[in-house]
Parts: C-alpha cells; structure tokens; sequence
C-alpha cells in the first residue's frame, strides 16, 4: 500500500470558519413513526441487528457531530455499510435527516423551503457522482457548457468558461468528442469541470473514482489534488478506501455502524488511533509516508539547536531519514526560526517501529 500524499495536503486550519456544521443528525430508515423514535431513546444503542429486530428500522447515521471547515478537504471513510453515503446526502437533504440540526455557513439547512434546497444543491453544495451522468449526444464542450445553461448563463460566456474548465482539467484538444470516445478517467474528468463549472462553494464527492483501474484512480486523485491546492474550494469526499482518504483528506472521519468513531488529520489517524477498531484499520499504512517529524522529534539540547539541517514540521518521517542519513547527525524541526526540537535515527525508526519515540535529553526550546 502507498499512502504518499498526492501532494502534500494543505493543513487543516482549525481556525477557518465552518461552512457546514453538522450537531447530532441521526437518519433512521423505516417506518417514520418508529425511525423518529429511535434518536435519543434507550434503543438508540442497539447493534444494527439488535434495532432491526425490535423497531425494523436501521440506523444509518447516529448521533455524528462534527464541523467541515472553509477551504479543507474533508474525508468521510468506513467500510461498506458504516453510513457514509447517506450521512452526506443528509447535507443537502437529499435524504432527509431524522433528528438533528445542519446549517451551511450559519444558515438552517433543515429550514430551507424547496427553492432553497435547490439553490443549495446547485450553487452552494454540488454532488459530483461516480457515474457523472454526461450527455451521450453532446461533445465534452457541450457536457461542460450544459452546468452553465441549466444555470441560464448567457451562451458566448457559457462557450468561453467551459472551454477554459475543459483545460483546467487537462482535455486540451478534446473538445469536440462525444463521452463515448473517451476513456473513463477522461469522462471522469468531464464530470468534473461541469461540476466545477456551477462553482460551488462546496463539492461533494461519492466514490468518484471507485470504478477507475488503480492508475487512473491515482491520476484522478493527483488532478483533484491539484485543483484543490490551486482553487481552495471546499471539498467532501466518500470513500471506502484509506489509502485514498490519506492521499486526500485534510480531515478525515472514520464511520462504524453509523458513528464517527475518530475525527482527525490522516497523522492524528494514523499516530493515534482511538481505539482498536482504528488501530486494526490503519495497521497496514506505512506509518513514515504518513507521520511528520512532529511525531518523531524530541527537545533539543542546546547544542542541537544550533546545527545540523532545519526540516520544516510537515516533513514526512520518510524525508526526514533521508536528510538525516545524508547529514550523519540529528537534523532540527524549525518553524518560523524557532527550533520545536530534533529528530535523530532511534527518533525515526521509533515511528517506523510503530514504538513512541524517545524523549530524549535536551529541552524543547
Ligand atoms: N433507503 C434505505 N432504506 C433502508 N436502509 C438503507 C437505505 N439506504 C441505506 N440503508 C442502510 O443504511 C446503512 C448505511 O448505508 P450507506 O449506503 O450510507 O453506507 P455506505 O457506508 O455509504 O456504504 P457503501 O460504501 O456500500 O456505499 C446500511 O446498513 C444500508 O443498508
């Protein structure tokens, strides 16, 4: 498995503001008068199993909390089954929450009349799907253009903005095929400049890649990146596969049985798995792909802290046993001129050992 970031996330800025903020939604499929029984009640608790048996609802989503913040990319990842598809049609109620409460950027999501929601749907929060539903009959031009239409931009801007989305997403030249004369990955990409082409404030990503062979998945997954990074939009990603969700996610929630069961950066994942049910998922990631110096450092002694290479404190372990390797000796973690501490060889393969790293002698300064 290879976790290495497409390019490295940008972190996530706990200090931005939210644009959805999302308090004790539960969705319980079911009979409506026994789902809207089950938050909060003494069968809120029961396995999935156990809660079918006696009310024959399930609970898909229970009780999550949790806030996606402006300009991150955010990953919802879990096995097949944990509620991640439908907790993100909850968002824009495309499926319709059972208890709770939503707002995007302040604003009550479970409040919004029908014009609203559809205002929401298409200008503030667009679903791009794995099957992106192109036009058969239109060109690539065309497809990209028709996001605009339905939006009722004018034709000539229509024609001019989807051309320079079609190049944004690397079909240079391909303007005029129909998407049968395109390979998956480039209808993939089709689907993402018409989803571009509304620009959302917030896209919301189901599985867009699973049906791609593994090269293309990784080419889709660089080019999501890479417009992430350069445009900072908002982005909600499912998905079921963690090394994806590493290569992604700023954030990433990992769902069980409806719950989010650990919140964090893919390092705080990876680092510190909240309990066994996370520690068995990541077990097979490779932990120096993913951990920074942060995790391996220790205080420097005074010395320390004046020599020896400067690494940044999102230098992944993997890159900081290069420059260690290369230098011969610890090589310090400095942020903004401040030295935070030293990473040395016991340090590194501590981390890589999956052990917590020595503490050292010296002091942080
Ligand atoms: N319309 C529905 N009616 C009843 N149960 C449903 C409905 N939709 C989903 N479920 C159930 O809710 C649970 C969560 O389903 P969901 O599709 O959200 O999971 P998921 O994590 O997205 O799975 P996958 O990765 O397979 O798409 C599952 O037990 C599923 O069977």
């Amino acid at each position: 498995m290879n976790a290495t970031p497409a390019a490295a996330p940008a972190p996530a800025d706990s200090a931005a503001p939210s644009v959805f903020s999302v308090d004790g939604l539960w969705k319980v499929f079911g009979p409506d008068k026994a789902a809207a029984k089950v938050p909060g009640s003494a069968d809120a608790d029961l396995s999935a199993a156990e809660l079918r048996e006696r009310t024959g609802c399930t609970a898909a989503v229970r009780d999550v909390t949790f806030d996606v913040r402006k300009g991150e990319a955010f990953v919802v990842m879990g096995l097949s089954g944990s509620g991640k598809s439908t907790l993100v049609r909850c968002l824009t109620r495309l499926i319709e929450p059972t208890a709770g409460s939503l707002a995007i950027d302040g604003e009550d999501v479970l409040a919004m009349d029908a014009t609203r929601l559809r205002a929401l749907r298409r200008h503030r929060a667009a679903m791009v799907f794995q099957h992106f539903g192109l036009l058969p009959h239109r060109t690539v031009l065309d497809n990209v253009a028709y996001g605009l239409e339905i939006q009722g931009v004018g034709r000539g801007d229509r024609r001019d903005r989807a051309a320079e989305l079609v190049a944004k997403v690397g079909l240079d030249g391909l303007e005029q095929r129909r998407p049968g004369q395109l390979s998956g990955g480039q209808q993939q990409r089709v689907g993402l400049a018409r989803a571009l082409a509304a620009d959302p404030e917030v896209l919301l990503f189901d599985e867009p890649f699973s049906a791609l062979d593994p090269l293309i998945r990784r080419e889709m997954q660089e080019e999501v990146a890479r417009l992430h990074h350069e445009e900072g939009r908002t982005m909600v990603f499912i998905t079921h596969d963690l090394s994806e969700a590493l290569r992604l996610g700023d954030r990433i929630a990992l769902m069980r049985d409806g719950r989010i069961v650990q919140l964090g950066t893919p390092e705080e994942i990876v680092g510190s798995p909240a309990d066994d049910y996370v520690r068995d998922f990541v077990r097979d990631v490779p932990r120096e792909q993913v951990l920074t110096v942060r995790t391996a450092m220790r205080p420097a002694t005074a010395d320390e802290a004046e020599q020896g290479p400067a690494l940044a404190p999102a230098t992944t372990v993997v890159e900081a046993i290069q420059a260690v390797a290369v230098s011969g000796g610890p090589a310090r973690v400095v942020d903004g001129g401040r030295c935070l501490g030293v990473v040395d060889d016991a340090g590194l393969l501590a981390v890589v050992a999956g052990l917590p790293a020595p503490t050292g002698r010296g002091v942080a300064a």
